[in-house]
């Protein structure tokens, strides 16, 4: 742990990367997968458990913090970290991306974002400078600026339309956000599929000298080498020595191939929301749990594991928590997902420590061929 944010390269392979974020409240080993704590819980999962699978870090939403329980109400209740009992870093969102999804009547101009709250329909405006401010209220160790994250497809003019006013909000985030030597602010690329914008978004943040940079803007429905090929115009742009976030990605396949392509940090509802619908993802691939066929499989996901969800109980049993829409059902699927994907990351960050990281995807790809046996 430091007083200040710093970010450590230790490793290389090809362009991936095995660094190392160090910041007050702990230190956050990449590749690293944050898993999202949306509402200040990482949904039907403790905390506790949350950080024995390997997590250095965990996403909270500053949309929805701000709505419910309110910013000044968690700054009153000692911040964050208290209010939901995690003394390690937490990343907010700047809310953007939840008001542009999850709002109604929403106006967005060059003063911030205005929306109607899904909670109870109030009025709310959100300028850079207040999602700042609200990352502050939430004591938040890495925050985002506020940007404007379009849906692909989209016309060209609308996505540099998007993309320059971004760029505007950058400084101003940086300017509200001053001087936090144990935090950071990150910059958020935009630019859509176009690779000229993407360049300038990147080289222009790249100027505003900030601690750390997201590339947004992508998994929004794109296809993976759609997404793939603005990595490979973004990363190039961004400085080598700060640590690169892909924002919302994704699944396992999606992350090895970025980590390939230069990315250091990721987060993603993937592995718990898809555990609480039944979804299991193992090294042999995914398993739908709701599937009639397991329904007398006693075996359990992988006998293997470490982790009791994956090592302990039946497919039988699952299948028949998932259907029978039982709370354990999702409890252990998250368990398991949030188990493989830790186990994934720690995997890749010693891959590329050993300089084997080609073969570590290949191998990884493979396994996951072999289906649930
Ligand atoms: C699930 N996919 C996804 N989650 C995202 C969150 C984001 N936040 C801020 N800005 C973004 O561009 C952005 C893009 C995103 N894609």
């Amino acid at each position: 742990m430091t007083e200040t944010f710093q970010f450590k390269l230790l490793a290389t392979d090809g362009k991936a990367r095995r660094g190392e974020v160090s910041m007050p409240r702990g230190t956050i080993r990449t590749p690293a997968f944050m898993p999202v704590g949306t509402v200040g819980t990482v949904k039907a999962m403790y905390l506790d458990q949350v950080r024995e699978l390997g997590a250095d870090i965990i996403l909270g939403n500053t949309y929805h913090l701000m709505l419910r329980p309110g910013a000044e109400r968690v700054a009153r209740l000692g911040g964050l970290h208290n209010f939901i009992r995690w003394d390690r870093p937490i990343l907010t969102d700047s809310g953007g991306f939840q008001v542009m999804s999850l709002s109604s009547l929403r106006k967005l101009n060059e003063q911030g974002v205005t929306f109607k709250s899904h909670v109870d329909g109030a009025l709310y405006h959100m300028s850079p400078e207040r999602s700042i401010e609200i990352q502050g209220l939430l004591d938040s160790d890495i925050q985002m600026q506020l940007d404007e994250c379009v849906a692909l497809p989209a016309e060209p003019n609308e996505i540099e339309r998007a993309m320059e006013m971004s760029l505007r909000w950058a400084e101003r985030c940086k300017a509200a956000f001053g001087d936090q030597p144990g935090k950071a602010m990150f910059g958020i690329v935009q630019g859509g599929d176009i690779p000229k914008l993407r360049e300038r978004s990147a080289l222009a943040l790249r100027d505003l000298d900030l601690k750390g940079y997201a590339v947004g803007g992508l998994a929004v429905g794109e296809p993976q080498e759609v997404m793939l090929d603005m990595l490979d115009v973004t990363c190039p742009a961004l400085p080598a020595e700060k640590p690169r976030y892909l924002m919302g990605v994704g699944t396992p396949d999606d992350i090895l191939k970025s980590v390939a392509h230069g990315i250091d940090m990721f987060d993603c509802v993937m592995p718990t929301r898809s555990g609480r619908h039944g979804l299991a993802f193992t090294r042999y691939g995914r398993i739908n749990l709701r599937n009639a066929r397991h329904a007398e499989d006693t075996r359990p996901l992988d006998e293997q594991s470490t982790c009791p969800a994956t090592r302990d109980y039946s497919r039988a049993y699952l299948h028949h928590l998932i259907r029978s829409n039982e709370s354990l059902g999702g409890m252990l699927l998250s368990w398991n997902n949030l188990a493989y994907y830790q186990e994934l990351m720690a995997g890749i960050r010693k891959a590329i420590e050993e300089g084997r990281y080609a073969d570590f995807m290949a191998e990884t790809q493979e396994n996951w061929k072999r289906g649930d046996l």
